[in-house]
């Protein structure tokens, strides 16, 4: 019996996330619409949640222990746009790490689950 590496051992596990999770933070504060979301932000410590985060995401070894998502981005007004740019730029990074489609697809999925716990406006209502 085989049984296959997590997502997690696929990608590189932890060290290869925080590659990831750094670029990404490179790339979201790159962007004039996103950047000002995170003023005053400590960065060292959002990076740190989000690496556990991703890394329980794709199935590793320790679990997210950071702030309830609807917790942690109450209060800031996300659009659904902006939540979109930031998804797109996740999902950009993981695939020019090299990342498969599956696992993309994987991440993917879960980016649109969580998304009404942090967009500030209702998801998917026509009205
Ligand atoms: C795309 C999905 C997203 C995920 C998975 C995510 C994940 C996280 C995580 C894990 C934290 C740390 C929570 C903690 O303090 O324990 C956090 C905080 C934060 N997020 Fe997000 N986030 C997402 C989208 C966004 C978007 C779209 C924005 C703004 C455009 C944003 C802005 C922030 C800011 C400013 C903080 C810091 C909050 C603080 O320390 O007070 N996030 N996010």
């Amino acid at each position: 019996m085989t049984i296959s590496p997590s997502y997690y051992d696929q990608v590189g596990g932890a060290s290869a996330v925080r590659d990831v999770v750094d670029l990404f933070y490179v790339r979201v504060l790159d962007d004039a619409a996103l950047k000002p979301y995170f003023a005053g932000i400590d960065m060292p410590r959002l990076k740190r949640h989000m690496v556990v985060l991703l890394c329980s995401v794709l199935g590793g070894p320790d679990p997210y222990e950071g702030r309830d998502l609807a917790e942690a981005h109450r209060g800031m007004g996300i659009t659904a746009d902006h939540y979109a740019k930031v998804g797109e730029i996740l999902l950009s990074v993981l695939q020019g790490a090299g990342v498969g489609d599956e696992i993309l697809q994987h991440v993917e999925l879960t980016l649109n689950k969580v998304e009404s716990s942090i967009v500030a406006e209702p998801v998917g209502t026509a009205d």
